[in-house]
């Protein structure tokens, strides 16, 4: 079986909530949006160490937040403080992923709704390959706009994906790909992106829609509708 460790980056401001409250607070279906993150990680059993990146300040909120799944195995929760974007937030859990674990799956903890069996098929898929991101093909047509709102281009709809996480990839090449991002100053909005610019190659698994990332006000409402489609929890 694969071993792998999970950094689920949870320490962002959520400006775009427009919320006063971490937006891994909020409740979805009556649960905080993290412990559903969380509870779906935690059944991939793949997953060795869980290591939750909180916000400075917010570690014993997480630890709260987090208790009915780490009081069951306290030794497989690790709680560690993010930094001022999420690529300093995720390098900060990924010091702490301990060398025996080859592969290293990151997943947005505004992202509740990830299956146990996605998360799956990327670890397994990155075992082979070395570097897996979960997506879906764009729907809508996308254009390229510049300053001062003209549209310059068109990108060609069928090479677009709407890329998502889990991302997972060899550790080895996490690590050397961030440490090649800090050393050039590049700031990427995924890790796949520091992954592909230092020449590994990444792959693209199709997901699923309603792995959402809870975002502004509308993808909690959406969330609640695609959670009690799903059944609840
Ligand atoms: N410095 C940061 C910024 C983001 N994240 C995490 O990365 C995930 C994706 O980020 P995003 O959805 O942008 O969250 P926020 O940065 O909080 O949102 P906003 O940009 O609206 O402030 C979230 O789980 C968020 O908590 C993080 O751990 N550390
Ligand atoms: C990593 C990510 O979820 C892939 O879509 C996304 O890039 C995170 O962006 P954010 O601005 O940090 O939410």
């Amino acid at each position: 079986m694969v071993k792998a460790a999970a950094i689920i980056p949870a320490a962002g401001q959520g400006k775009r909530m427009g919320n006063q409250l971490n937006k891994q607070f909020l409740s979805l279906g009556g649960l905080p949006l993290l412990l559903h993150t969380c509870t779906a990680l935690a059944q991939v059993l793949e997953l060795e160490q869980m290591i939750v990146v909180a916000r400075p300040g917010e570690e014993e909120e997480i630890a709260r937040v987090l208790s009915p799944l780490i009081r069951k195995e306290r030794e497989r929760w690790l709680i560690v403080s993010g930094g001022e974007e999420r690529q300093h937030s995720v390098w900060n859990g990924l010091q702490q992923v301990p060398p025996e674990l080859a592969l290293v799956a990151v997943h947005d903890g505004a992202r509740p709704l990830i299956t146990p069996e996605i998360v799956r098929s990327a670890l397994q898929m990155a075992q082979e390959t070395g570097a897996v991101v979960v997506g879906v093909p764009v729907k809508d047509t996308i254009k390229t706009v510049d300053e001062q709102g003209l549209i310059i281009g068109t990108p060609e709809r069928k090479r677009l994906w709407a890329v998502q996480t889990p991302q997972v990839f060899r550790r080895d090449w996490l690590l050397a790909a961030y440490q090649q991002a800090w050393q050039e100053g590049f700031l990427g909005t995924d890790d796949a992106a520091l992954v592909e610019r230092a020449g590994y190659p990444v792959r693209m698994l199709q997901g699923d829609y309603a792995n959402l990332k809870i975002t502004t006000p509308e993808d909690l409402i959406l969330a609640e509708a695609l959670l009690q489609a799903r059944g609840g929890m």
